[in-house]
């Protein structure tokens, strides 16, 4: 998918861009458990994904993407809080330095060490994921929590081809991954808010939906992630790429919504 194109306008995401114009809709938050409002209306998400569109794994100097061809409707979401079908364009991840943190949003103040995000674009609407970058219903990214516990023997195909991407703008090709391996058993139970994108330019256009069950990592799965840099090769200062994650923002009186009670 072409979010190269929005993220290498971008700058390092922890040198806070200037107030965002009327930001009252920002991303990451903290979930309040107690505050969410259970909403009987939502449907279950409807996934499928197809292993075929997979492409590549980029290094764009902050995360890796992994990202898919978007250009037909073969890996898609639907349902949940979404009147529209959503294209799969990429996913990546955020992680820590540690097992204390690394996720960008919380849940009653816990943070994980990891979180995935799986960005879709408004394929009803728009098409071409720049357009629906900047309409507010032109997003919808699926955040799941990574707990470090068991090795993920779907997560290990990317693990072992994250070496050959290393430096900031390396790209692998990287084919035939089903990005539904890194979902939890249960996609029924989740958070749902409007918020935005949580990297520059954090533009107010994403529906969130943050699945209530995490997965499993291994240890030393994420210790690979930690040996990526921020850096290219041709860099001076190597600098490992932990801490990938934005400050969370404030609600500013929005409300989460939840698909179970
Ligand atoms: N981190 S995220 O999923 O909000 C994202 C996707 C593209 C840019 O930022
Ligand atoms: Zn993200």
């Amino acid at each position: 998918c072409s979010s190269k194109l929005l993220l290498s306008q971008v700058h390092p995401m922890w040198q806070e861009p200037l107030a965002i114009p009327g930001g009252d809709r920002q991303s990451p938050i903290d979930i309040v458990v107690r505050k969410s409002v259970f909403d009987p209306q939502l449907k279950p998400l409807k996934v499928q994904y197809d292993p075929r569109t997979c492409q590549q794994i980029w290094n764009n100097g902050y995360s890796f993407l992994v990202e898919y061809n978007d250009t037909t409707d073969k890996s898609t979401l639907k349902g949940g809080p979404l009147e529209d079908q959503f294209r799969l364009c990429q996913f990546h991840f955020h992680w820590g330095e540690n097992n204390t943190w690394g996720s960008e949003h919380s849940i009653d103040r816990h943070l994980y060490p990891a979180e995935l995000h799986l960005v879709h674009w408004n394929s009803d609407k728009y098409s071409l994921f720049e357009e629906a970058v900047i309409e507010d219903n032109g997003l919808a990214v699926i955040a799941v929590f990574l707990k470090v516990g068991k090795r993920h023997e779907g997560l290990q195909k990317l693990v072992d081809a994250l070496p050959a991407v290393r430096h900031k703008d390396s790209v692998v090709e990287f084919t035939k991954f089903d990005p539904a391996c890194l979902l939890p058993e249960n996609i029924d139970d989740y958070w749902t808010y409007a918020g935005s994108l949580t990297t520059p330019p954090l533009t107010e256009a994403v529906t969130w939906m943050v699945m209530k069950q995490h997965i499993e990592v291994s240890h030393d799965q994420l210790a690979v992630f930690r040996s990526l840099l921020f850096t290219s090769a041709e860099e001076q200062q190597q600098r490992s790429m932990v801490n990938n994650f934005r400050v969370q923002q404030a609600l500013k009186g929005r409300t989460v919504r939840s698909s179970f009670t």
